[in-house]
């Protein structure tokens, strides 16, 4: 959240003045206060804007409250071409999870920065989204690192440079025979480049004084024929050198990647509401990449560099230590240099880590949600808003390109510069006759390689201190513990006795004195002292107003989150106690927006079973009513369904879902009933599965017909049965399915239960809370 946002905060309301269209739109005539769930009414406004523009009276009021007063904010303002369609995009897109779209307004920092100083969403307050009308000051790019949240800067800004190499070194533990085998052949390959300037100058000496000898009495062609076999072995071992290095680099790399993804996807919600999608992925991705970089060919050449300034030093000393003396006014200030770069380098390369990962999160995010970006016709402003986060990472990699220019010229003209100073100092030598002319090359042989070596030192640090701040980034996400624990050996497990299990779920669900509210919302208290009793095998409906917790209710049973008082039980079990997975291998949820994977229908379904056969997927799909569509494809179940299911109109999706969820066998089936209107068409053929779950009249199936599709035979598996007992608990929208249900579970203002009956008791009460939200219609 900005800074700024406690002061100047505005409760919306929209005001459409032009009451012959308000009905069409479904608004109030009166002003209207712009919930969080109002948030499709808002879309509304935006198209009641581009259909009406020619009208005198169709511009779209927005009015602010702030203490008591209405004060307008956008008077008149035509939202269509505001910014503030891109919140309307990004609330809308925001929706990821499988629960209702309009939850998940939280409206990030990041709606900011495509804003242009008219307005901005700066809180979202107890359902209210609340405007600022404060001009907003460009958000500049910061030059301190960027954390995802506070818990990751907590975490990482205690992490020396020191310690995060200790902990690369512990986590190459495996890697250490690779390495240990590397560094041997690297001491061999080093060694042989050495001998290269010492046989260099005994060749100078042997040519420049006739009385020269061959080194250990060899012949001429011997002496040659040596060198050449000393040189390939150095050849061989060089390859075997950088072979093993990257190998072990590469096996290092694959494991720290793969281990960061599995515990990412073990983490409990709060980490994901925390930290976005395209970052995690630009951290798997870019950011392994250069942590890879770094162990793998900068620590090879590291560590060739450091033998081999060794080797060249006492080289030097062995020659001539007068001269090597000269080396000392050099060496200091030339690695006082490189750790000053090397610093600039981690900071620098955190920072532009981190602008990967936020250009990374932007395209993830708009590309996920095209259709939305196109339909509001964002696309120019995306691409700006795109160039923007790019130009940050191009400005960051030009402040670096400057100060490694300035970093490698300067040293390179400090190595020159000593070149020259033993050029003439050894000169002066030579004719003093303190060392032979061969020596002395040798000795500036040697300086070259001690000079090179110390470049090579200077990159390997820079590239060490890159991935280091490269690998801070992969620490977080690797080390956090989720808040829900994950373990698969922990807890209460369902399942045969004789296999350690407690029996098998019944889904008896008890919801008692349960306080709570999201983590990331302490302010917005969402239930206090809810009761619940779910029987097992019944079917339950849940209803309420909108945004008073019922898809909460399905994510607490679902254990995404823990809460604050009071506990829920299955089958007399606290859910703290039970093993997770095995909980909710127990559940199946069919999403409000369903979400598919881009593959094939067959693929999907087995998600939620993998050892399921054809016999059962068509079962299920007979089950869900989608049979009929799905054999009418000319590749049935092997029909590839796109991304997120998009190439599947939304009843067709559905559908899909409710089979896949079936497929699971589960001992509680989750509805989020579809708020969005699906065409009548669809609307129909989802209610069609739906009640056939809720009927229980399993038999009826036998002899289903896909209403509005064609006919299919439909086999039914004798293996695959499902459960005549299972739970439904249903968010129910729909009146046929609140009329079906069981006992429906009202959800009431204060956060707790006001009402549960059968839908004929409930709407006997003559001032009943359910019957006056039927008659609202705003179940
Ligand atoms: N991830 C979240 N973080 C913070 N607050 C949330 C989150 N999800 C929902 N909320 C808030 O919790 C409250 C209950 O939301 P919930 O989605 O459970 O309501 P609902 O009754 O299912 O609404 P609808 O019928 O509109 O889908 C709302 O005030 C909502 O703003």
């Amino acid at each position: 959240m900005p800074e700024d946002q406690d002061s100047g905060n505005h409760h919306i309301e929209i005001n459409i003045n032009d009451n012959t269209n308000i009905q069409a739109l479904g608004l109030n005539s009166k002003s209207r206060s712009l919930s969080k769930t109002s948030l499709p009414d808002l879309a509304v406004a935006v198209e009641f804007q581009k259909n009406h523009k020619s009208s005198e009276n169709s511009k779209t009021h927005i009015f602010g409250k702030e203490n008591s007063q209405t004060v307008p904010l956008l008077a008149g303002f035509d939202i269509t071409s505001n910014e503030y369609g891109s919140v309307l995009n990004e609330s809308t897109s925001s929706s990821r999870n499988f629960s209702s779209s309009s939850k998940d307004t939280t409206v990030s920092d990041d709606v900011l920065e495509f804003e242009d100083g008219i307005s901005k969403v700066v809180e979202n307050q107890g359902g209210s989204l609340a405007l600022s009308n404060q001009k907003q000051s460009k958000k500049k790019f910061s030059s301190e690192i960027k954390y995802a949240s506070d818990e990751e800067k907590l975490q990482m800004e205690k992490l020396s440079s020191f310690s995060a190499w200790k902990k690369l070194l512990k986590f190459a533990k495996k890697e250490y025979k690779l390495l240990i085998v590397a560094i041997g052949l690297l001491f061999i390959s080093s060694s042989v480049s050495m001998t290269v300037p010492f046989f260099m100058g005994r060749l100078m000496d042997m040519v420049s004084s006739p009385d020269a000898s061959i080194p250990f009495g060899l012949s001429l062609n011997q002496f040659f024929g040596g060198l050449a076999l000393v040189f390939s072995i150095g050849a061989l071992a060089n390859f075997g050198r950088v072979y093993y290095i990257r190998k072990a680099g590469e096996s290092l790399i694959s494991r720290l990647r793969t281990q960061v993804y599995t515990n990412i996807i073990k983490q409990d919600m709060t980490f994901f509401e925390i930290n976005r999608t395209g970052d995690l992925v630009s951290r798997l991705t870019v950011d392994t990449a250069v942590v890879s970089r770094s162990v793998t060919n900068n620590v090879s050449d590291g560590l060739r560099s450091t033998v081999m300034m060794f080797a060249g030093l006492s080289m030097m000393l062995y020659i001539s230590p007068k001269l090597s003396l000269i080396m000392l006014l050099v060496v200091p200030p030339i690695v006082g240099y490189g750790i000053f770069y090397g610093r600039f380098v981690r900071k620098i390369t955190h920072k532009t880590q981190s602008a990967i990962g936020d250009i990374t999160k932007e395209a993830e995010e708009k590309l996920a949600s095209i259709r939305i970006v196109q339909a509001f016709g964002r696309e120019e402003e995306e691409a700006v808003s795109f160039k923007k986060a790019s130009d940050h990472v191009y400005e960051l990699g030009l402040r670096e390109a400057f100060v490694s220019g300035l970093f490698f010229g300067s040293n390179g003209l400090l190595g020159n510069l000593s070149i020259l100073l033993f050029l003439g100092v050894g000169g002066k030598m030579v004719m003093e006759k303190e060392i032979t002319i061969g020596e002395l090359t040798s000795f500036i042989l040697y300086t070259a390689y001690v000079g090179g070596s110390l470049a090579g030192l200077s990159t390997f640090f820079s590239e060490s201190m890159r991935g280091i701040g490269a690998s801070s980034r992969l620490f977080y996400p690797l080390e956090r513990q989720p808040k829900i624990p994950y373990d698969s050996e922990f807890g209460i497990k369902f399942g045969p006795k004789e296999r350690g299990g407690v029996g098998e779920c019944m889904g008896n669900i008890k919801f008692e004195n349960v306080s709570f509210n999201y983590p990331s919302r302490p302010d917005n208290q969402v239930f206090e002292g809810l009761n619940m009793d779910i029987p097992a095998g019944t079917h339950v409906a849940i209803a309420g107003p909108s945004g008073k917790g019922k898809s909460t209710i399905t994510l607490l049973l679902l254990r995404f989150y823990e809460l604050n008082s009071g506990k829920i039980t299955i089958d007399g079990h606290n859910l703290t106690d039970l093993n997770l997975k095995s909980w909710r291998s127990n559940v199946a949820i069919v999403p409000q927006e369903p979400m598919l994977f881009a593959t094939t229908i067959r693929k999907n379904l087995l998600y939620s079973n993998p050892n399921a056969t054809d016999e059962d997927l068509h079962y299920v799909l007979s089950k869900a009513n989608a049979l009929g569509f799905v054999s009418n494809f000319p590749n049935g179940l092997d029909t590839f369904v796109g991304e997120r299911g998009v190439s599947l109109s939304g009843g067709q999706k559905q559908r899909i879902a409710i089979a896949r969820a079936l497929l699971s066998n589960p001992a509680v089936l989750i509805l989020d009933e579809a708020t969005s209107a699906l065409d009548s068409q669809s609307e129909q053929s989802v209610q069609l599965a739906l009640d056939h779950l809720m009927s229980r009249n399993y038999e009826e199936i036998e002899n289903n017909t896909d209403t509005n599709e064609s006919q299919s035979t439909i086999k039914t598996n004798e293996n695959f049965k499902f459960r005549p007992n299972c739970t439904i608990i249903t968010i129910a929208h729909r009146l046929s399915t609140l009329e079906k249900s069981d006992v429906i579970f009202v959800v009431g203002d204060e956060g707790n239960i006001v009402e549960s009956g059968n839908y004929h008791t409930l709407l006997s009460k003559p001032d009943g809370y359910f019957k006056n939200l039927m008659n609202s219609r705003e179940v």
